[in-house]
């Protein structure tokens, strides 16, 4: 249903963007409007929008209606006349204003109509990224930061956080191989998530959870958490000691080869953004009980620009397919094949070497992290946070989250 809406209003944008295309535009932008029954349509600065007459009286920027200081709609969304019409338009320099029946009257400037239109909505990301492969990561060249600065300099937290919103991945370098200072660097960041693995955890090879991340066994490239409803935003590994071989971390932009699968085989895309199937984790050991389950697609998108914002694989944790009948199961899992083609191509591959001070943070809902199998005794400790904080941080310092 929101599909079939949407589409029409995709449709109607598309022709409104046709029209404006055809039309030269004076160079000093002014603003027209037309008042139709269904939406005030508003050509401004080039772009030609329409609103709703309801959703245009909700969105009053009046003291009466809405509150500057908190950010909060005071006005009750419940008493607005579903078959509201203004008495009154007119355009009063870069203003739109309108008088409602009974006399209130709301003033909105032609720039936040545009920058909150859907128009410009559809055509934007939330969150601007930059794709990689191995080859594009590398030529991009980021500068790691390090410890002093980033624990002491404002302008220093803003360019990590720049970098991991575009990347996906950040490093800060010469960090105290410690839990303490691990736990310090996070929280320059964001809050920690506590999970059932702890808040600050530790792991060796000692089989100490049921999970294979506790082995010396080699990881496949996965999201971790796939069984949470949401999963954690962001994972933080720091190495502090390895004497042995092996052992490398493994990193894969997940949006960059969905993109891929998005322009090869479209209908392939789809249908993983579609298709909801679950993931599990059970574990029954004597210290520890958990079952904990997930409902989510493999690919999540965001139905009005298209574009995605949380990956969510790990073929050791996908539970039992049963959401879907036997006929689609088939097309799933070619579906899914080719996105694991896409997945495993050499050239996605990162493959660094975690090493004692290096700590990396990885968005969780984006990039896959795997291992290699490693001898010796390795000795990681990392947390989780709480993607909410980390993208709050981000927009306190300005960035488009
Ligand atoms: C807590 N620590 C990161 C050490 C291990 C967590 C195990 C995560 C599990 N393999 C998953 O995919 O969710
Ligand atoms: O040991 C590692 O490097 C990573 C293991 C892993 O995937 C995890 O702990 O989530
Ligand atoms: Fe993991």
């Amino acid at each position: 249903m929101f599909w079939k809406l949407h589409k029409s209003a995709l449709r109607q944008a598309q022709l409104l963007r046709g029209v404006s295309r055809s039309t030269a535009l004076p160079r000093r932008a002014c603003a027209t409007f037309r008042a139709h029954e269904e939406c005030l349509e508003l050509h401004y600065g080039g772009t030609q929008m329409r609103f709703n007459y309801v959703w245009l009286r909700d969105h009053c920027l009046s003291a009466a209606s809405y509150n500057s200081k908190t950010n909060q709609r005071n006005l009750d969304t419940g008493s607005i006349d579903l078959t509201i019409r203004p008495e009154s338009t007119r355009v009063e320099g870069d203003h739109l204003v309108i008088t409602w029946p009974g006399g209130h009257m709301s003033k909105y400037s032609l720039s936040w109509l545009t920058e909150n239109s859907f128009e410009r909505k559809y055509q934007s990301a939330e969150q601007p990224r930059i794709l990689w492969n191995s080859d594009i990561y590398r030529n991009a060249t980021i500068t790691s930061s390090k410890w002093d600065t980033f624990m002491s300099c404002d302008d220093e937290l803003k360019k990590f956080l720049q970098n991991y919103l575009l990347y996906g991945i950040a490093f800060v370098d010469d960090v105290p191989a410690t839990v303490e200072a691990t736990e310090a660097v996070t929280q320059r960041v964001s809050l920690i998530r506590e999970t059932t693995y702890g808040r600050m955890w530790c792991f060796t090879s000692d089989f100490s959870r049921g999970d294979t991340a506790y082995s010396q066994l080699a990881l496949d490239r996965h999201t971790d958490t796939s069984y949470f409803q949401e999963p954690c935003g962001i994972q933080v590994f720091h190495c502090l000691k390895h004497e042995g071989t092996g052992g490398r971390t493994l990193l894969v932009d997940g949006f960059y080869a969905a993109e891929k699968l998005r322009q090869r085989s479209p209908e392939s895309f789809e249908l993983l953004a579609q298709v909801p199937i679950k993931h599990e984790y059970i574990e029954n050991t004597d210290r520890h009980q958990n079952h904990i389950k997930g409902i989510g697609p493999v690919l999540n998108v965001y139905p009005w620009n298209n574009e995605m914002y949380l990956i969510r694989y790990n073929n050791y944790n996908r539970s039992v397919l049963n959401t879907i009948p036997h006929d689609v199961v088939q097309r799933w899992y070619a579906a899914h094949r080719e996105l694991t083609t896409e997945l495993r191509r050499p050239e996605n591959e990162l493959w660094v070497k975690l090493t004692p001070g290096k700590v990396v943070f990885i968005d969780n809902w984006r990039v896959l992290h795997g291992r290699e199998s490693f001898t010796g005794s390795r000795q990681i400790c990392g947390c989780y946070l709480t993607r909410d904080d980390v993208l709050s941080a981000a927009r306190c310092f300005g960035l488009q989250a």
